[in-house]
């Protein structure tokens, strides 16, 4: 049984997901205690809830401890059942993080899978569904599984009420290499929105954006309005595609934010990316990780390494004995390699 103490390293509900995914591949039992205890509302909550509840069912799992709040649990995997699931969140808890929890031990399963995941899809701390779509999943699929996203509803923070759904053809995880990202193709954005009155909201976040990135034209970011049942809510995308992979930056909108800040935050960051020379972002880095790991290593280059990146490492090495190393790479940043 691998205990890990949930309060080390980045400490957050990343450690939780991480642990139930590659328990359910490795068959690794784990006990987690002092769950997200340094956040301001430690324990378990709805979304965490979710992600363990679906890792339970797709890989007929046993969990004790498993209710809001709780600071400890004990989670023992079973065999994993591909097949047809709905998982809802009820709140607008990411449906990326549920996917993130379950979508590896499903790739690697013997037959394909359908999900249906109910929830945020643009709420922030968390992978925006176009992140999935076209930053994540592109790199995931050269490893060999092949996985559709579809967005049918935007969920926004803090109603939720999106829905997205997922096909997932099965094959064995192959090592790549991700250090060159090639020549800059396309650069393009969007500002989706619902149920926001007659007001300037969207043109000024895209405004606050172009300042921040003076070489991109305000045609490349339409602005976009969704029904109004699935609002209120706001959300910035900003994509840049290169050769080998597509940066995607969001900008999530929230009450007390303005659109100032909302936009010029994000158009600095694509700025970031943009001058940098590296692969991954600083959010592809942590989701990278894993699936390199269980793919028998990897390497990628990337921007400054982060905190949950460092924490993920530790989690794969407990299950897996797989070491991660960081080096200085010129300038392309940083270099990551698992072995
Ligand atoms: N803007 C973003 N774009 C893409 N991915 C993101 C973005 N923001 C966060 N992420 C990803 O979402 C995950 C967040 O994990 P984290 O543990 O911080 O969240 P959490 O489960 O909400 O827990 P906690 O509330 O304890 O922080 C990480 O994998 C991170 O890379």
């Amino acid at each position: 049984m691998i205990t890990i103490d949930g309060s080390e390293g980045e400490g957050g509900g990343q450690v939780l997901r991480n642990a139930c995914a590659l328990s359910l591949v490795t068959g690794e039992p784990f006990t987690i205690e002092k769950i997200r205890a340094k956040r301001d509302q430690p324990g378990l909550m709805r979304q965490h809830l979710t992600s363990i509840e679906a890792a339970c069912t797709i890989g007929g799992a046993e969990c004790e401890g498993l209710e809001l709040g709780s600071s400890r649990i004990v989670f023992r995997p079973g065999s994993v059942t591909p097949g047809d699931y709905r998982f809802a969140v009820g709140t607008a808890g990411s449906t990326a993080l549920v996917l993130q929890t379950v979508l590896i031990p499903l790739a690697l399963a013997d037959k394909p899978s359908h999900l249906v995941i109910e929830g945020g899809t643009h709420a922030g701390m968390s992978p925006s569904f176009d992140f999935i779509e076209k930053c994540f999943l592109p790199v995931f699929q050269r490893m060999g599984p092949r996985v559709s996203a579809r967005i049918k509803r935007h969920g926004f923070f803090p109603r939720g009420g999106g829905r997205i759904e997922i096909d997932i053809e099965p094959a064995p995880l192959q090592r790549i290499e991700c250090t060159q990202r090639g020549e800059l193709q396309a650069r393009s954005g969007m500002v989706v929105f619902s149920s926001l009155g007659a007001n300037k909201i969207p043109s000024r976040i895209r405004v606050a954006a172009l300042k921040a990135l003076p070489d991109w034209t305000e045609d490349m970011i339409p602005i976009r309005e969704l029904p109004a049942d699935q609002g209120p809510g706001i959300a910035l995308s900003l994509e840049a595609a290169y050769e080998n992979v597509t940066e995607i930056v969001t900008g999530f909108g929230k009450i007390g934010l303005s659109a100032e800040r909302i936009g010029k935050t994000a158009g600095k960051r694509m700025a970031g990316y943009q001058a940098s020379n590296a692969f991954a972002g600083p959010y592809l880095q942590d989701q990278l990780l894993l699936p390199m790991a269980l793919a028998g290593g990897g390497i990628f280059t990337t921007v400054k390494i982060s905190q949950h990146t460092r924490t993920a490492a530790d989690i794969i090495a407990m299950f897996t004995g797989r070491t991660t190393y960081f080096e200085e790479a010129g300038d392309q940043g940083h270099c990551v390699r698992i072995v």
